[in-house]
């Protein structure tokens, strides 16, 4: 797996930077924190990630190539999770992982429904419509979805907004054992608790410059900015 590497990467809508000249590495086996206040530029930086959009100035590279022009290619590698449990509350677990799986063309169903309703520990409730799910069980198989292709990249917009300390607790082992795997994270959050003991990095945006890059206990100014206090 190879790293992604934006070197001065501005996007413009109109007279707004959203991004301004953002330069960061985002290394394989790593989950980065992203944070910043509202209109900073996090999902702009998500969907540039995403290969949904493109910079108007600089440069994504993944490796050696350009990951603008290498979308076609390239988005198998991507999974993505946001807040939205994109499942199906009228079909039960198994069904949605079977239904998209087919969909998407990823061969045996059945199998990929099985080990990744395992790894998110869902088996038990496998059978069972959705719609009977709790939240942090419909985020969980959500986020099963994303995974079912494999990604090496998983782009996760707040995706534990809603969930309680236990939901979040497990969202959290789940994200933990990807990045170990070798995978790339990279996480919307608002809250900075949410990153600690989790994340491996913290981006920082401020009206679209990058502020802070680095580790997530590091920066005081960012702490008592992004600290949520119960
Ligand atoms: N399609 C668009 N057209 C015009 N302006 C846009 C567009 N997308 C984003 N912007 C502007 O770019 C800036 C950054 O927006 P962005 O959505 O990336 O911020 P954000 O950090 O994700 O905010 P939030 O936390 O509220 O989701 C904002 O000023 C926003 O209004």
């Amino acid at each position: 797996m190879k790293s992604i590497r934006l070197q001065s990467v501005s996007r413009v809508f109109g007279r707004t930077f959203a991004l301004h000249r953002v330069s960061l590495e985002l290394e394989p086996g790593t989950l980065t924190g992203l944070v910043g206040d509202n209109g900073a530029g996090k999902t702009t930086l998500l969907n540039i990630l995403a290969t949904l959009d493109k910079p108007s100035d600089g440069e994504v590279h993944f490796g050696r190539h350009d990951w603008t022009t290498f979308a076609q290619k390239g988005r198998h590698k991507i999974g993505w999770v946001s807040h939205d449990s994109l499942v199906y509350g009228e079909l039960t677990g198994r069904e949605n992982l079977e239904f998209f799986a087919t969909m998407y063309g990823l061969g045996d169903g059945a199998a990929l429904a099985d080990r990744w309703l395992e790894r998110v520990g869902l088996t038990r409730a496998a059978d069972r419509r959705v719609n009977a799910y709790s939240r942090g069980m419909k985020q969980r198989l959500t986020l099963a979805r994303a995974l079912l292709h494999e990604p090496a990249i998983l782009l996760l917009d707040e995706p534990m907004t809603g969930l309680d300390q236990d939901g979040r607790r497990e969202m959290s082992e789940l994200f933990m054992q990807l990045r170990d795997e070798g995978r790339l994270l990279v996480l919307i959050t608002h809250s900075l608790d949410m990153l600690e003991g989790l994340a491996d990095r913290l981006a920082v945006l401020r009206r679209g410059k990058l502020t802070h890059f680095g580790p997530v206990e590091a920066d005081e100014d960012v702490a008592d900015t992004y600290k949520v206090h119960a």
